[in-house]
């Protein structure tokens, strides 16, 4: 089974964090959840340069790389998907959606309400216990 390595940003401002919702996706299991945005290493990237480029690319936003947060592998039908996830802050309140169907920002209480991606939920665990 193919295995994909990904970063994931867990961006926060004040007692919100933004969650993006991905498109449709020909795996029925993906389409319409909710993620971080991020997404693959490339050769010879660091995981915070990746993670930097992917914000970029699927936000036009910059952000700041605040600490490490926590790993998950998860085994989807089809792949296993290692993803590293990072606390950030946002350098400015402009983005645009370059490829998300739509975003919202959630306060850590509320983030159980979002329908996530199966390998999301022990990182939406962990917030939410950090936030009580
Ligand atoms: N960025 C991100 N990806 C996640 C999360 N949860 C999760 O299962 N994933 C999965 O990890 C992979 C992320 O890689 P990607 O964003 O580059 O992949 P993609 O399917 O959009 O692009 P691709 O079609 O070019 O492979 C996707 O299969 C995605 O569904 C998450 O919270 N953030």
């Amino acid at each position: 089974m193919k295995t994909v390595e990904v970063v994931a940003a867990i961006i926060i401002n004040g007692d919100y964090i933004f969650c993006a919702q991905r498109n449709y996706n020909d795996k029925e299991y993906l389409s319409y959840k909710f993620e971080f945005p991020g997404g693959k290493i490339e050769q010879e990237e660091t995981y915070e340069q990746a993670l930097l480029r992917e914000i970029r690319e699927e936000l036009d936003w910059s952000i700041t790389i605040d600490e490490f947060f926590m790993s998950v592998d998860y085994t989807y039908p089809d792949f296993k998907l290692i993803m590293h996830t990072y606390l950030c802050s946002p350098v400015n309140e402009e983005f645009n959606l370059n490829e998300h169907a739509s975003f919202k920002w959630i306060k850590p209480a509320d983030l159980k309400y979002l329908n996530w991606a199966a390998a999301d939920i022990p990182i939406v665990d962990k917030l939410i216990k950090k936030s009580l």
